[in-house]
């Protein structure tokens, strides 16, 4: 433990560098990502990283962090975070504080034996980044030999879509020159005591419908306009969304975050149009939020989709294209993932393997035949990514210290 020794009132250096992370701002919609290349350069450079930034789109860096292997001819791992964090609501007219300390101060409060530390990023996800650099700073400093190279990588805007980052990286030759085997990316907390595992997940499909139909006056009976045909559709895809709740509950009596990926949800977010009450409106849109599980082939689904806004006479736009999402393989035959497993059993970690129901990073690894799998250390916590006052429990910063510590030495010395 890096605290034996020292009084608990004591700050360990590992906490310090990881609160000073936590406080650089690189909240969205401006994200401070020159600070935390600087921080992340620094950090580098005291542990002894090779340290690579480079940027598909001006002003957001993808850093790259090295540490060659002795065997560097054997495909490498990479160990993926984003820098990004989504935004905070501090207070608002009739509940004027949503946090209890500043989000960007990473405030250290003593709980019990404990302390919390308060900060927007904290599970989301700048601990894993951190927890990486302090393994790899504890694997150095005992002086263990590494055979394969790893790769430390601190993407941009995961938190908006990846587009400008993980996206580009992917395509790049800086990429192609990692040599890939394995790649492990973020999770998610849990309540319980076992630790997620994700080995897939949905894939996010932005779908806007628009109805056109007949105008007239507000008094009127007025036959086949936007709005009615844009309801009839509606309740056709809720009735979809019903379906998909069904199975679930059916199959395992309540939906819980492991088994919400097996299925596809639809949320309608947006609903645009109208001009004034007294006026029909000539044209009415919704944009749903579509969440497609990887056990359906996206293009039935779209087609599908395409169906229902044909029987209701709407327009159907995809918003983005959308690919197909792959799984990593957790079986027996991948090496990578019975290294994972070893070492969390040996640990004393549980996984429920599962498919993460949101976006990730991985996805774009898995997309170019990366087997990727998404793990958080934190557990038995509340879920706080992107709620008001994120923290984490400095132990668990130490026991996912810990657990990377073992995990980056087992997979960095696969044969
Ligand atoms: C669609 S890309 C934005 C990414 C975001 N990820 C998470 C984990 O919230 C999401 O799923 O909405
Ligand atoms: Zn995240
Ligand atoms: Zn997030």
């Amino acid at each position: 433990m890096p605290t034996s020794g020292i009084p608990k009132s004591v700050e360990p250096p590992s906490v310090a560098r990881f609160r000073e992370y936590l406080q650089i701002q690189t909240v969205h919609p401006k994200p401070d990502y020159e600070t935390c290349r600087e921080y992340l350069k620094h950090q580098a450079e005291e542990i002894g990283l090779e340290f690579k930034s480079v940027e598909y789109v001006a002003g957001k860096p993808v850093i790259i962090m090295s540490l060659p292997g002795t065997n560097p001819e054997l495909p490498s791992i990479i160990l993926n975070s984003h820098t990004d964090v989504v935004p905070v609501f501090e207070c608002c007219s009739i509940w004027p504080e949503f946090w209890d300390y500043p989000p960007f101060s990473a405030e250290r409060v003593p709980d019990g034996d404990d302390f919390k530390i308060y900060a927007r990023g904290s599970q989301d996800m700048k601990v894993v980044g951190s927890c990486y650099l302090e393994a790899i700073r504890n694997l150095k400093a005992a002086g263990k030999s590494l055979s394969r190279t790893l790769h430390l990588t601190f993407v941009p805007d995961e938190e908006i879509g990846g587009i400008d980052g993980m996206a580009y990286f992917v395509k790049s030759q800086d990429f192609k020159d990692l040599n890939a085997g394995f790649a492990l990316d973020e999770g998610i907390a849990n309540v319980g005591p076992e630790l997620y595992a994700f080995y897939g997940e949905r894939s996010p499909n932005n779908v806007k419908f628009t109805a056109r139909g007949e105008t007239g006056h507000g008094s009127q009976f007025i036959k086949d306009t936007a709005i009615s045909k844009l309801v009839n559709l509606s309740s056709e895809l809720l009735e979809f969304r019903d379906s998909q709740e069904n199975k679930l509950t059916q199959k395992y009596g309540e939906v819980s975050q492991s088994n919400l990926g097996e299925v596809t949800t639809l949320n309608i977010n947006v609903l645009e149009g109208g001009v004034q009450a007294n006026v029909v409106p000539e044209n009415f849109s919704a944009t749903v939020d579509v969440r497609v599980t990887p056990f359906v082939q996206i293009n039935e689904f779209n087609d599908y989709l395409k169906s229902v806004a044909n029987k209701h006479k709407v327009e159907i736009e995809f918003i983005h294209p959308v690919k197909q999402g792959q799984m990593t393989d957790i079986s027996e035959k991948n090496k990578y993932w019975v290294t994972l497993q070893k070492v969390l059993e040996s640990k004393g970690l549980k996984t429920i393997d599962a498919i993460f129901p949101a976006a990730t990073d991985s996805r774009y690894l898995r997309d170019v035949g990366i087997p990727a799998i998404g793990i958080s250390p934190l557990r038995n916590i509340p879920v706080l990514l992107h709620v008001h006052n994120e923290f984490i429990y400095e132990s668990l910063f130490f026991e996912g210290i810990g657990m990377y510590t073992d995990l980056i030495y087992e997979l960095a010395n696969l044969d």
